[in-house]
């Protein structure tokens, strides 16, 4: 079992930094989406958690309910009964909605985790331009693809913006916040502040491929990958080597199936696409081969590594 020590902050409205933001829609209740969702109601903050699937919706408020339960052991080990009333209290703050145009009709900031596709974030955000009020703030969870190319097809450009979590996204202390070269002071200020009262520490981003740490962490990944494939060394000792070595919580393999190899894949793609005479980006044959016959990771149980299903 790996080690890692949880920093956990008091995310009760009273001492948590105060924010403009009021009403949150999380559109995608998927991983992200849910860990996003969560965050905000610890804060204080009221969340409809907006998915096309009404079973998504049930599997995130079950995951929201275990990881509250987790951090209330934690924040509240001493006053069990004040814990559960935070657990309650959050989760009273979520409410579900399949209709995404209608859950944006209060929101002051929607933040949208739904699939990395840019045509499906382009129609979302279209149908949600002509409905949400004109104070609202779009965001964008994605991982890779452009702010500015997202934000294309809304009218409010100066009210978009990127705020990119990471994964557990109620663990992970960073949030990027992304500007796009239309975004104005106002809505990254905001958007910052905002950052600040869910718990995270934000840094600044310009809307580069990868902003920060995809820029970083994409060519480690793949070069642990294509380490691998040459047979330099096996796959545990490649994860061991960066855990004991640089101390990482986890190796770069264990972080690709953590992942999910097929996200990996897609990045990988898209930046080929876009930059093809980056070595770093080219295509990798043996995650293209992992990936087609869908060994993706922890999510379908085997990748690098194999996982027992639950
Ligand atoms: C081509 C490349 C592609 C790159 C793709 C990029 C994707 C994306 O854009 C960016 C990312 O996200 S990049 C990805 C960035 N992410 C990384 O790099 C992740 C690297 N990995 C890690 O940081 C650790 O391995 C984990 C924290 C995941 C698990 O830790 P562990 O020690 O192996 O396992 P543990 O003992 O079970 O848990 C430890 C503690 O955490 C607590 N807890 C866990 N989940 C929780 C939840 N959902 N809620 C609340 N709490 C949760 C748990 O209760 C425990 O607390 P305690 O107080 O200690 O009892
Ligand atoms: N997985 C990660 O580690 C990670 C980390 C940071 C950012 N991201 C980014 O966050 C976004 C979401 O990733 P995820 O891993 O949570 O995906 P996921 O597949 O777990 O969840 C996506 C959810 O969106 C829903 N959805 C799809 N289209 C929709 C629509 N039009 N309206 C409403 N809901 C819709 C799906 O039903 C699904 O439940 C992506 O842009 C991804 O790149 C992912």
């Amino acid at each position: 079992m790996m080690q890692f020590k949880v920093i956990v902050r008091n995310f009760s409205s009273s001492s948590a930094m105060q924010s403009a933001i009021k009403n949150v829609t999380v559109i995608g209740g998927g991983l992200m989406g849910s860990g996003i969702a969560q965050v905000s109601a610890q804060a204080g903050q009221n969340v409809t958690l907006v998915d096309v699937s009404n079973d998504a919706l049930a599997k995130a408020k079950k995951s929201i309910g275990t990881n509250l339960s987790r951090v209330a052991k934690k924040m509240y080990k001493d006053n069990p009964q004040e814990g559960e009333k935070f657990v309650n209290d959050s989760l009273g703050r979520i409410n579900t909605a399949t209709d995404a145009a209608e859950a944006s009709k209060s929101a002051d900031l929607v933040v949208e985790a739904i699939v990395e596709n840019i045509g499906v974030k382009h129609k979302l955000f279209k149908q949600l331009d002509g409905v949400a009020p004109s104070h609202t703030i779009f965001a964008s969870n994605t991982s890779s693809l452009s702010i500015n190319e997202i934000a294309s097809v809304v009218k409010r450009k100066d009210k978009f913006g990127g705020l990119h979590f990471f994964n557990p996204v109620p663990v992970m202390r960073l949030l990027e916040v992304v500007k796009g070269s239309e975004t104005s002071e106002a809505t990254y200020k905001t958007m910052m502040e905002w950052g600040k009262s869910v718990g995270k520490t934000c840094i600044t981003c310009k809307d580069t491929p990868g902003f920060v740490v995809n820029r970083l962490l994409v060519p480690y990944i793949c070069e642990a990958i294509r380490l691998y494939e040459r047979g330099d060394a096996s796959a545990r000792d490649i994860d061991i080597a960066m855990k004991l070595g640089a101390g990482y919580p986890m190796g770069p393999l264990e972080l690709a199936d953590y992942v999910g190899l097929d996200t990996n894949k897609f990045i990988l793609d898209g930046w080929h696409k876009k930059f093809p005479d980056q070595q770093l980006f080219k295509p990798i044959p043996l995650l293209e081969k992992l990936v087609a016959e869908g060994k993706l990771g922890v999510k379908t149980g085997e990748g690098f590594y194999k996982y027992e299903k639950k």
